[in-house]
């Protein structure tokens, strides 16, 4: 049977990403690892942290070798000039779009089994004059993806975003009827096909302080969000909400659901990171293809210092293993105890 082959993008070339790619490549995976990178760039990183790893150039194939510790093959991406760690250059921002450009499509073509992307640094792509907001944003709008749905996981908890990169006084006006239907939707297909749940639990937070004490702070959950969940149930769709965002973290609450939707990024992704940061995995929904991230930045300041922790690119490419496995991704256990 042909073992999965991950492609790795090394993300922002002055941060810490080609350090994380580096430091996998010294494990043991029981699958194919390719990292896209200047491999120039990864030979001066190495020798910087001191770290032995043999880069092989990868060329494109059918056969998929399992991992060799120590080594690394690389899908070599050049980029336009030479990279100082912790120093941003705007000429290379557009090696980073490159990076994820060959991978995303060499996941289309059926190249790669899924994607997994060391961080970029979104400001400096959008210095370059490309808008940018997020690997979430740039992969639905260049795969096809129906709409992106940002969801970070950890054993423990999942927590999916209805808004991701919006300023917070552009989130309200973005909660519709349709903007909630088609997050809902795809998380519980989602959570269906590539989690093996075959009844997904959605829990759904309300936007306001106390979803809106009955409207005297604010109307959103009246007027939207809550005829929304109505007729979602009446479709068949088990969902819960919207609740108060403050208490629906506690025990208890999660017990009920298998995932939990938050309004907006900083809603959702403060709990999620403080309960798991280093083992959190961001996991993009509603895309054709598999693509699984750290749960970090840049962290510029560490990069090529040997300070960087890597167990969130190791986990985001366990996770993409688990989703690509089985035929219909049924490998992942539900993450929240029954
Ligand atoms: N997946 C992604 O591409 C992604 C995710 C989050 C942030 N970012 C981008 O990264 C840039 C910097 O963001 P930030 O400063 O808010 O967050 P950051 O995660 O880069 O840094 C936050 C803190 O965590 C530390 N840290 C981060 N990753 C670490 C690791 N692997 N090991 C040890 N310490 C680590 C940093 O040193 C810093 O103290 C921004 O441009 C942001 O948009 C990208
Ligand atoms: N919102 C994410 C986080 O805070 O971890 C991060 O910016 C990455 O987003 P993309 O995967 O869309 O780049």
């Amino acid at each position: 049977m042909r073992i999965p082959r991950l492609i790795v993008t090394s993300g922002e070339p002055a941060g810490i990403g080609p350090d994380l790619c580096l430091a996998i490549a010294g494990r043991e995976w029981p699958c194919d690892v390719v990292v896209a990178a200047d491999i120039e760039l990864l030979k001066q990183r190495a020798q910087q942290l001191r770290l032995n790893i043999r880069l092989l150039p990868y060329v494109s194939s059918t056969i998929c070798p399992a991992h060799q510790p120590g080594t690394l093959r690389v899908l070599h991406v050049p980029t336009a000039e030479p990279v100082e760690p912790g120093k941003l250059n705007v000429a290379n921002a557009h090696y980073v779009l490159n990076l994820l450009d060959a991978a995303a499509q060499g996941c289309l073509t059926g190249e790669f089994d899924a994607m997994v992307t060391a961080p970029v640094q979104k400001s400096v792509i959008n210095d370059a004059g490309v808008p940018f907001s997020g690997h979430t944003e740039y992969l639905a709008e260049h795969t096809g993806g129906s709409y992106p749905v940002m969801m970070l996981a950890t054993e423990t908890l999942r927590v999916a975003l209805a808004t991701t990169h919006l300023p917070l006084q552009d989130v309200s006006a973005a909660i519709t009827d349709e903007l909630l239907s088609r997050v809902i939707r795809i998380i519980d297909h989602d959570l269906r096909t590539r989690f093996d749940i075959p009844a997904p639990r959605i829990l759904v937070c309300g936007l306001n302080p106390h979803a809106g004490e009955s409207g005297h702070l604010g109307r959103e959950e009246i007027e939207v969000i809550a005829p929304t969940l109505e007729r979602l149930r009446q479709q068949g769709l088990q969902l819960i909400g919207p609740a108060p965002a403050d208490t629906a973290f506690t025990p208890h609450m999660l017990q009920q659901a298998d995932a939990v939707l938050a309004m907006f990024h900083d809603q959702g992704l403060p709990v999620i990171k403080f309960a798991g940061f280093g083992d959190c995995v961001n996991i993009t929904l509603g895309l054709p293809i598999v693509r699984t991230s750290v749960d970090h930045g840049t962290a510029l300041s560490l990069a090529g210092s040997g300070q960087a922790d890597a167990s969130s690119l190791a986990t985001a490419m366990q996770m993409a293993l688990r989703m690509t496995h089985a035929p219909t991704s049924q490998a992942i256990r539900p993450a929240l105890p029954a």
